[in-house]
């Protein structure tokens, strides 16, 4: 017996497209299933200007498939040197949708963020008079600071104090990875949003280090305790308005994945649509998929939802997903649960 949902074309709103031979590879996974997409901009050298941003929408635009009408939505990466007008002037263009901070060495291509807030406060206050939200990596990067605490510590450390002395600017606290992050979304009205990976929903700390180490699902942040995997699929499935999906999807080639030093990302783009379908089947929440993936997120960006639609359907037998995508780079190999999966999109 099969049987199928339709729901509203959904969007990605975290999203590492990379560029030259990886953007090839990985694009089609998105554009297959989604309408549109937050791009990263933390490519080397990171996209900080608006120009920088132009530059790299119209690559994109230029690897589309073929017929495909995915639009990408551009972000630029905040640096103590981002010029407030540059940011203003790419707002009002239409052409960047969110200013994106990385601590300075929190993650994959962080070097060139953020270490000292101060220097970035006219930006921030310039981005809450015109609306323009800020999506953030929420991690301190204090060597002191146990990886596992690196989230929960922001939020007292950073974000919170950020968010205070900056009232009205809409944030993203993105791939929330705790029941703190949780917590603290749920809490802070309509000014803050929070997005939630397929991979975290699905693995915990366990996963990555039980039975030998698994680099593919080494991301950041680090997958938690199972509690908190817990908390984010009841934040996921609950259908409340300020959580939506970020897949995160984080390509990276195996060879520099399974290494003495592995990069951080998971890569999802390829199945994460059946895979929530799986989730949130688990949870009796499928009536809630269409919330988290298409409504929510385009309600916090002030965007239409898709008019296009998605159809998936569960099916008798596993779905076959392929494990790796090939890159002239390489091969990445694609997210897998661990289990099998009976959806597939149509
Ligand atoms: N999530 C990751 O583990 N990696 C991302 C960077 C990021 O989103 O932090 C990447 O660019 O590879
Ligand atoms: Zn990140
Ligand atoms: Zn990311």
């Amino acid at each position: 017996m099969s049987k199928t949902l339709t729901i509203p074309r959904p969007d990605d709103w975290h999203l590492h497209l990379r560029d030259g031979a990886m953007l090839r590879a990985v694009l089609p996974e998105t554009t297959r299933d989604f309408a549109r997409a937050i791009i990263m901009p933390n490519l080397v050298p990171p996209v900080v200007t608006g120009a920088q941003a132009s530059a790299y929408r119209d690559r994109i635009l230029a690897t589309l498939p073929e017929g495909s009408r995915f639009q990408p939505l551009m972000t630029l990466y905040l640096t103590e040197d981002t010029d407030p007008d540059d940011v203003a002037a790419a707002a009002a263009s239409d052409l960047v949708k969110a200013v994106k901070l990385y601590p300075a060495g929190a993650t994959t291509n962080s070097a060139s963020g953020v270490a000292n807030f101060d220097r970035v406060r006219a930006v921030l206050d310039r981005m809450a008079e015109i609306g323009l939200p800020l999506c953030v990596h929420g991690e301190v990067t204090d060597s002191d600071i146990d990886i596992f605490d690196r989230e929960a510590v922001f939020i007292d450390r950073v974000l919170d104090p950020v968010r205070r002395a900056t009232p009205g600017l809409r944030v993203v606290m993105e791939h929330i990875t705790t029941a703190q992050g949780v917590d603290y979304v749920r809490a802070g009205g309509d000014t803050i949003g929070g997005t939630i990976t397929t991979h975290h929903l699905i693995i915990n700390r366990n996963h990555i280090l039980v039975g030998g180490i698994k680099p593919h699902y080494y991301c950041l942040p680090v997958a938690k305790r199972e509690e908190h995997r817990l908390a984010l699929r009841a934040a996921a499935t609950s259908g409340e308005p300020s959580f939506f999906l970020g897949t995160d999807s984080a390509p990276h080639v195996d060879a520099l994945k399974e290494h003495a030093c592995g990069c951080a990302g998971c890569f999802t783009a390829t199945n994460t649509m059946p895979l929530l379908a799986h989730v949130f089947e688990e949870e009796h929440a499928l009536d809630h998929l269409a919330a988290f993936a298409c409504h929510n997120g385009p309600a916090f960006y002030g965007l239409p939802v898709n008019d296009r639609t998605l159809t998936m359907e569960k099916g008798d037998m596993p779905t076959d997903f392929p494990s790796k995508i090939d890159c002239a780079d390489g091969p990445v190999t694609v997210f897998d649960p661990g289990f099998d999966v009976y959806w597939r999109t149509a």
